[in-house]
């Protein structure tokens, strides 16, 4: 029998703080994990006026001078950091309608000549001055810490869902601390009816993505297992929380990573916001050659799931290369459609040629 969706359920983090209903909250999560793939958390420790902050601050950011984007462009970091033009990145061969400006964990690089060249993933951020955007670092740099930790504590909730040592997921991380990614991105109003492909059908390749969204514009929309569209709207206090292939693949497929898209704002509308935050995983490992043992009744719970309906691009790639190498063939994709290469690109992305 085939388990389906019709919506996003909710979770209540604080059902955590009370051993009387932290039962409740640990077997609705392991109903999401193994039977949707997205859910949304609220009443979680992130201080919501940190959260406030960075909502008030992502449109400031693309409001910023054309130069000082410019000056910041992606193109300009060995750490696939920085500013993404409108139009810059292409989903299924179709442009999805967005602009964004990723960044990192704090991060000192650590990548020695000789190293394999997906280690240059991990490195510094790029920030806008300081002068035209006061206090925007800090203020981001304070949020991904908390949604770090936030995303920590919930790989230990997911081992206890899944019937596993609390610790089972540390192989997967970094022993000397991950760098993980975010990103704001802005999806304007389509200026004519050519598309409204904000960012088409996608997996996430990590272990978790934290979600805010950060304005309150329907858009973001989830495939369920008969492969309709459920939406996933913005509900005021939450973050959505999604599962990344490489979580999906250690976990044998038990916790599943859903496809998901957003559809531009509608006309007449204004430009959505929101900041995905992506936990990534260590760098070297073949992490499909290192799968989890999980037990036999949490096995009997995917079966039970059925089959799944997607339309999406796998991460196969898990199985054969370290997982830096599958995070680096998936910046290069990004770099080679998003711009002409310049020499210096080629220097410094040379698997992108
Ligand atoms: O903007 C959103 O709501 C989702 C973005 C997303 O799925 C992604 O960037 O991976
Ligand atoms: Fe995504």
């Amino acid at each position: 029998m085939a388990t389906n969706f019709s919506s996003v359920p909710i979770l209540d983090y604080s059902l955590l703080s009370d051993s009387a209903t932290r039962p409740k909250f640990i077997s609705d999560l392991q109903n999401a994990l193994i039977n949707v793939g997205f859910f949304y958390i609220s009443r979680t420790p992130v201080v919501p006026e940190d959260v406030e902050a960075v909502i008030r601050d992502a449109p400031k950011f693309f409001d910023l001078p054309a130069e000082e984007k410019e000056r910041i462009r992606m193109i300009h970091s060995p750490h696939f950091f920085g500013y993404s033009r409108f139009g810059a990145e292409l989903t299924k061969g179709k442009v999805d309608q967005r602009e964004q400006f990723d960044f990192g964990t704090l991060y000192e690089e650590s990548y020695r000549p000789g190293d394999p060249e997906y280690r240059k993933l991990w490195g510094p951020s790029q920030w806008p001055d300081e002068k035209l955007l006061p206090g925007f670092k800090d203020t981001y740099v304070r949020y991904v810490q908390q949604v770090n930790k936030l995303g920590d504590e919930l790989l230990t909730l997911i081992a206890e869902a899944l019937h596993l040592p609390s610790n089972a997921f540390s192989r997967f991380r970094e022993p000397g601390g991950n760098q993980n990614r975010a990103k704001v991105v802005k999806y304007p109003v389509p200026e004519d009816d050519s598309s409204d492909q904000g960012v088409g059908p996608h997996f996430d390749g990590g272990f978790l993505t934290l979600l805010l969204q950060a304005s309150l514009h329907r858009g973001l929309q989830v495939q369920n297992r008969a492969g309709e569209w459920i939406d996933a709207p913005p509900i005021p206090g939450t973050f959505v929380v999604n599962i990344g292939k490489a979580l999906e693949t250690v976990t044998q497929g038990v916790a599943i990573a859903t496809s998901h898209r957003v559809i531009s704002p509608a006309k007449g509308s204004t430009p959505r916001y929101s900041i995905p935050f992506f936990q990534m995983i260590t760098q070297d490992l073949i992490i499909g050659k290192a799968v989890l043992d999980i037990p036999p009744e949490i096995l009997a719970l995917k079966e039970a799931r059925g089959k799944v309906a997607s339309d999406s691009v796998n991460y196969a790639e898990y199985n054969e290369l370290p997982a830096g190498q599958v995070a680096l063939i998936g910046r290069v994709k990004y770099v080679v459609c998003s711009s002409v290469l310049t020499r210096w690109d080629r220097v410094n992305h040379p698997t992108a040629v």
